[in-house]
């Protein structure tokens, strides 16, 4: 019977079309969200199987561009962004009001207009904007690179392999390429926070003799872990052997070492980096290393990224520069890109973000 064949595959096929405008319809009226970048596969695959968002995706590892990402963001729900997306007064207006939630795959916030989201969650136009964060999943990542970093400027590590590989190394020497060691040495931290501890729990097997640091005030509870003793910035600078800036950028910090805390350190100290840039004063920096003010640094981060190759700090042999890659390990990366994700819905649903930066 040919007709009845006919007559039940028309059903099915109307069948399915009415499920699929019926999930189109659903699907439309998810929340939107923007990613404006290719994040690492948990992040992703969290937000395309919560069923929960419509997702676009800026699908690429270079970061999106600033005319593409204030077109798509308008209408938003959602923004899930990554350090180098400037997050400020523009980016908002062309989002409008229905942005609720903002999430960086990242510890540090700097790129996110502080100021112009608490404005516009005061007003009444918009809805709050809740921001969610990364903090906690990269500290070991971070400490494990900043150790890695101090040690290859300390002990002169890319010059001597770089001596090595072209025909530099005539004869073992008595002097040659020697750095300093931290066994019996002072570390000073700048900033102590979680990545701070996390960096002298991994020197202290290295014989380090005293931990000292300061922040904007005592933070006991931390120093215990380390028995690190508060200082002042002054006196942190001419103590260090080595000192660590593990500060968050801010307009307080913007700058913070500079001339007057380079000119106080030790000739024979380094200094390391893998905040942010801003947080020094890269000319000054130049200086203290050129005229062997201070004997090297480290520096993870730099302004701006990327530092151009013709920056004068590549021209010397006492500064070693990476290009912000203290987070990256795969499991770390995973782990930011699975918890911004994780914020990201967790806003939308209005529930408890995992990690909320409370404006
Ligand atoms: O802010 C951050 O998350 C870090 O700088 C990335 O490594």
């Amino acid at each position: 019977m040919w007709w009845n064949r006919v007559a039940l595959r028309r059903l099915q096929r109307t069948g399915v079309e009415v499920a699929v405008a019926g999930i189109q319809r659903e699907m439309s009226s998810l929340p939107r969200v923007y990613v404006t970048r290719k994040v690492p596969p948990d992040g992703l695959q969290i937000l395309r199987k919560s069923g929960q968002v419509q997702l676009e995706l800026w699908d690429s590892d270079d970061p999106v561009p600033r005319r593409e990402l204030l077109k798509k963001v308008k209408g938003c729900d959602g923004l899930l962004c990554v350090l180098t997306e400037k997050i400020d007064a523009e980016v908002l207006d062309a989002a409008g009001p229905t942005l609720k939630v903002l999430s960086t795959m990242s510890v540090g916030f700097d790129h996110l207009s502080l100021d112009e989201l608490k404005k516009r969650s005061a007003a009444d136009v918009y809805t709050r904007i809740r921001v969610g964060y990364t903090p906690e999943v990269l500290t070991d990542a971070v400490a494990e690179l900043t150790v890695a970093l101090l040690l290859a400027t300390s002990r002169r590590l890319i010059e001597a392999a770089h001596e090595a590989k072209t025909g530099g190394w005539g004869t073992w020497r008595t002097q040659w390429l020697c750095g300093y060691e931290l066994a019996n040495s002072t570390v000073g931290i700048l900033g102590l926070g979680r990545i701070g501890v996390a960096i002298a729990e991994r020197l202290k097997p290295f014989k380090v003799k005293r931990f000292i640091y300061t922040d904007v005030e005592p933070r006991p509870e931390l120093a215990e872990m380390i028995q690190a003793e508060y200082v002042s910035m002054d006196d942190l600078a001419r103590q260090s052997d080595f000192l660590a800036a593990c500060c968050a950028l801010t307009p307080e910090t913007q700058s913070i070492c500079n001339k007057n805390l380079f000119s106080n350190m030790k000739k024979t100290s380094i200094f390391i980096n893998t905040s942010r840039g801003g947080v020094v004063n890269q000319e000054d920096l130049y200086e203290a290393l050129a005229t062997g003010e201070i004997a090297g640094a480290g520096l993870d981060v730099t302004t701006p990224e990327p530092l151009p190759t013709n920056h004068p700090l590549f021209t010397l042999k006492n500064c070693v520069i990476l290009p912000h890659i203290a987070s990256a390990s795969y499991t770390t990366r995973n782990a930011m890109s699975a918890l911004a994700a994780n914020n990201l819905l967790a806003g939308l649903r209005g529930d408890r973000m995992l990690k909320e930066l409370h404006l």
